[in-house]
């Protein structure tokens, strides 16, 4: 019997996907995909725009089927969205009716745990991402990044064994960025949860991963898996260190002709 603790967090064997439409030609969006996390690693998947990360992510949590191939949550076939991963998207998927905490409660709760104990929990994470004193505040009442916090918080306090993040920070201006940033760090390295981003900032994967995965174009495969041995914890003086420069261009270099070559096809 395989050790626990060799399994991986996630494991994606040979998935393929096309996209048929009736009427319309097929879009073979990804192509052979094998990929693993380990429990409690950071990984990010950067590619040109249309090489399929969303799509990958979509089937990771389950809200697509794969044409081919199979995702392992902890060595289980997923075949539905289900409380072992938690999805954050661009937008936040805030309910604009209820508070901070009630919103952070509310997988909980849906999930039959007492008020009482969601709570606490919500104030646990409402605490780790640097919200306490705004549990009571409405989403209207705050800015993107602090949305965007109650956003990751909601996702952890459900405990997921995955966090998927699909470009969260990717809507708030530069700084902002930043300061989200160095604060999903610390948050990830209090609630040790295994993580997969996927950005279009190259900067962004480098900063926060242990690995960045590299895709090609459309079909989505991957090209190549660069290991980010940058010394944690990591501020983000550690941006201007030459040893983040030269990775921020080694994966800059893999993927600018993909990228140049989406960006043309998107203008013709
Ligand atoms: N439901 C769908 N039906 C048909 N084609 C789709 C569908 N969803 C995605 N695609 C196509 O699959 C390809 C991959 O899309 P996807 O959104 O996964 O790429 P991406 O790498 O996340 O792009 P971006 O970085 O721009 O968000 C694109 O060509 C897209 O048009």
């Amino acid at each position: 019997m395989a050790n626990a603790k060799s399994t991986n967090a996630l494991s994606i064997e040979g998935i393929n996907k096309v996209f048929g439409r009736p009427g319309k030609p097929t879009v073979e969006a990804l192509r052979n995909i094998d990929l693993t996390i380990k429990e409690g690693e950071f990984v990010s998947i950067v590619g040109a725009s249309g090489s399929g990360k969303s799509t990958l992510l979509r089937i990771i949590d389950g809200l697509l089927p794969a044409t081919s191939g199979v995702v392992k949550v902890s060595g289980a076939p997923v075949t539905k969205p289900g409380s072992d991963r938690a999805m954050v998207f661009q937008q936040d998927a805030l309910l604009p009716w209820k508070s901070v905490r009630d919103n952070v409660a509310y997988g909980l709760v849906i999930g039959g745990t007492p008020k009482r104990d969601a709570h606490a929990t919500a104030m646990r994470f409402i605490e780790m991402a640097g919200l306490k004193g705004f549990e009571h505040h409405y989403p209207h009442q705050l800015s993107g990044g602090m949305r965007q916090r109650v956003n990751v918080a909601r996702a952890l306090a459900v405990n997921p064994r995955i966090l998927l993040l699909d470009e969260p920070f990717a809507a708030l201006d530069a700084q902002t960025r930043e300061i989200m940033q160095s604060e999903l760090l610390n948050i990830w390295q209090k609630s040790k949860t295994t993580v997969l981003l996927i950005t279009h900032q190259i900067d962004e994967a480098v900063y926060l991963s242990d690995r960045v995965v590299v895709f090609s174009a459309r079909p989505g495969q991957v090209r190549e898996e660069i290991p980010i041995p940058l010394p944690r914890p990591r501020d983000l003086e550690v941006k201007r260190h030459e040893a983040f420069g030269a990775l921020v261009d080694k994966i800059w270099h893999l993927i600018e002709h993909e990228v140049r070559s989406a960006v043309a096809d998107n203008r013709a």
